[in-house]
């Protein structure tokens, strides 16, 4: 029922549940606690989050929420598509500054399993675009924090012209991964 790949960062992963497929349309269990448990995922989602950014080119990140209101995500595309982003930001971590990208789709009906110690952000490839994601901690603005989405260092190809991209003035604002505290060991 669950189709589980890893990425070149092995705690991010890519889910990708069954898909039903009739004459009316399909049906998917899109998150099951039990199928996440038999693949050897255990985690405990106390939150959904619904985004709809209209414009090619809405780039949200990239966020992580700081200790101790850390947040897993479990992102999903149920309408247009997405470049998903993660940053390993484990100050110990052999892959520290290193992301994964990964195009997810309603077409591709691709998720993507972002844990604790990783920033995450996405740019949207289509208008009209809607991101669905489970967090395993509640949201604590006064916890909420963010690393620059075009650190040199870092070098994130978000796949468009900077001159397409629509971020929110907090977005624009975040230090870079030199000047970030470690916020997870
Ligand atoms: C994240 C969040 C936000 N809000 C409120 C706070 C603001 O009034 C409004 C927009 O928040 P923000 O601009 O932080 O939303 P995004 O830029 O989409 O942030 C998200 O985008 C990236 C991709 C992420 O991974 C994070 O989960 C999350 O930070 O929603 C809430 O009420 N609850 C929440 O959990």
């Amino acid at each position: 029922m669950l189709q589980v790949e890893a990425t070149a960062l092995p705690e991010v992963r890519i889910i990708t549940p069954k898909r039903f497929g009739d004459h009316r349309g399909f049906f998917s269990e899109t998150y099951s606690r039990q199928a996440f448990a038999e693949a050897g995922i255990t985690l405990d989602f106390v939150q959904d989050n619904h985004s709809l950014s209209a414009a090619v080119g809405t780039l949200r990140g990239l966020h992580f929420q700081a200790p101790p209101f850390a947040q897993d995500k479990l992102i999903r595309v149920p309408r247009g598509r997405i470049l998903d982003v993660a940053v390993d930001i484990r100050a110990s971590s052999p892959h520290f500054g290193k992301f994964v990208a990964v195009e997810l789709s309603a077409e591709n009906w691709r998720q993507m399993l972002v844990p604790v110690g990783f920033a995450h952000g996405f740019v949207t490839l289509e208008p009209d675009t809607e991101v669905i994601y489970k967090v395993s901690a509640p949201y604590a603005p006064e916890h909420d924090r963010g690393l620059a989405y075009d650190d040199p260092a870092i070098g994130i190809d978000w796949g468009l012209p900077a001159e397409w991209l629509t971020l929110s003035d907090k977005d624009r604002r975040h230090p870079r991964l030199a000047e970030l505290p470690r916020y997870f060991a």
